[in-house]
């Protein structure tokens, strides 16, 4: 087997793990793509819990196998169960993933993301590239929530932005995904580069919330770095194949067929990443 091989074999045997398990993901989100987490969740084969209250969240973060937290539209409730949900995971060795939605347009948010991190240890940080350096202490160009034209990856600056992730996954001991249409994934030492994906990705709300629960999925599984790297490509692939619609709200349900229905041939067939 070449190592190529053995990566992608490796994925593969994540997604298989979980198809049929029906683990547990308590996912803490907004309440605009709330639903299409719950269904891309479903789609993998995991079972999700959407439960925000800050009264009833412990007890559910510590009977779930991953956390998923997410910053969009932030309320206070929220942002009083997320911390509750973050330390009993932190506490349980439940894996967790942080979703930075809109820290570069907002000093809550980033405030919040900083305290979170430092006392939750979330096993994945993810971000849009803007997101990412504003985490950093960066100066970030974030358009709202997006990524802003100065911040996305090219040839030019990709050396220069790996750099900056692996210092912050060393920084935080936490797994670094920043999505666009050069996803990057590092744990420090091995980093991936993935170009799969289309611009539709963008082109519907949540494309991003949604990504964040596929990763709480196969995080479950316990693999870290290779779970998030599945969650991602897979994304990816799957906005691909959903591309021939005929516009956006389509494009939204093909998504989550696609999530739903795709084989290991199409992901051994499409899959693009570099590994660095
Ligand atoms: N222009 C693009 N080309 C290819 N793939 C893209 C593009 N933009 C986004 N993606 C893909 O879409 C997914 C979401 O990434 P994105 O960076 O847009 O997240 P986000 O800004 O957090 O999204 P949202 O705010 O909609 O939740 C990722 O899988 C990423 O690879
Ligand atoms: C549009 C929007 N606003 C806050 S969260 C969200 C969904 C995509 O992140």
């Amino acid at each position: 087997m070449t190592n190529q091989e053995r990566t992608i074999d490796n994925l593969l045997q994540i997604k298989q793990s979980i198809k049929f398990k029906k683990n547990l993901i308590h996912c803490i989100t907004n309440p605009i793509s709330i639903n299409d987490c719950a269904n891309m969740v479903l789609a993998v084969g995991a079972k999700p819990i959407m439960a925000e209250h800050p009264l009833e969240v412990s007890e559910i973060t510590a009977v779930s196998k991953s956390l998923g937290v997410n910053l969009g539209n932030i309320t206070d409730n929220r942002m009083k169960s997320m911390l509750i949900s973050g330390k009993i995971a932190f506490e349980k060795k439940i894996p967790q993933v942080i979703d930075l939605v809109g820290v570069g347009c907002s000093k809550l948010r980033l405030d919040y993301a900083r305290k979170y991190i430092s006392e939750c240890h979330p096993s994945v940080i993810k971000g849009n590239m803007s997101e990412i350096k504003a985490i950093c202490g960066i100066k970030s160009n974030s358009k709202g929530i997006d990524v802003g034209a100065c911040d996305i990856v090219t040839e030019q600056n990709s050396n220069e932005i790996i750099e900056l992730l692996k210092a912050l996954s060393i920084q935080t001991d936490s797994v670094i995904a920043a999505t666009g249409a050069v996803d990057i994934i590092t744990n420090g030492t091995h980093t991936y580069l993935i170009t799969n994906g289309c611009e539709m990705l963008s082109m519907i709300t949540g494309t991003g919330c949604m990504l964040t629960a596929l990763i709480a999925s196969y995080i479950s599984s316990g693999n870290i770095l290779d779970a998030t790297v599945l969650a991602i490509t897979l994304m990816g692939i799957c906005g691909e194949l959903s591309q021939h619609v005929k516009g956006t709200g389509s494009f939204r349900t093909e998504l989550i067929d696609n999530m739903f229905s795709i084989s290991d041939d199409m992901i051994i067939k499409k899959i693009r990443y570099k590994l660095k």
